[in-house]
């Protein structure tokens, strides 16, 4: 199945929900995975059911990254804040670099994020 990452610092949570809200139906045929505070946003306010990771300072994007070294993830969209400084920098800088590593799609603004779902839902339907 397909497995995707939903991560979102705090300023860009609302745009998280927005688009989970948006794309619930496609997301509802994903397997979902994300850090801790996203997920939890993201079941509270859709009908979709998110495997929790720890949150990102605490090590979440780690254990996302951990997935894609793996290969088990298809896909992460990560609504990143461009403009507060994060105490896990190293964290985040690492997931970024694994996607590049193992060819992983990833989405860091919205209108990407979008084209990544859709993208993902067609092949889904090639399948
Ligand atoms: O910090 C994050 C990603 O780097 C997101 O973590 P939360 O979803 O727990 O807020």
């Amino acid at each position: 199945m397909t497995r995707i990452a939903l991560i979102a610092h705090d300023d860009e949570k609302p745009e998280m929900i927005d688009l989970a809200q948006s794309y619930e139906a496609t997301l509802s045929e994903f397997d979902l995975v994300g850090t801790g505070t996203t997920s939890k946003r993201i079941m509270a306010e859709t009908d979709l059911t998110v495997e929790r990771k720890e949150s990102g300072p605490m090590g979440g994007d780690t254990q996302i990254g951990a997935e894609v070294a793996e290969g088990r993830m298809d896909g992460i969209v990560f609504l990143r804040d461009p403009l507060t400084a994060q105490p896990h920098e190293p964290d985040i800088s690492a997931l970024l670099r694994i996607c590049d590593v193992h060819d992983v799609p990833l989405a860091t603004t919205r209108a990407s994020a979008e084209y990544i779902l859709e993208g993902l839902a067609q092949d889904r339907a090639d399948d």
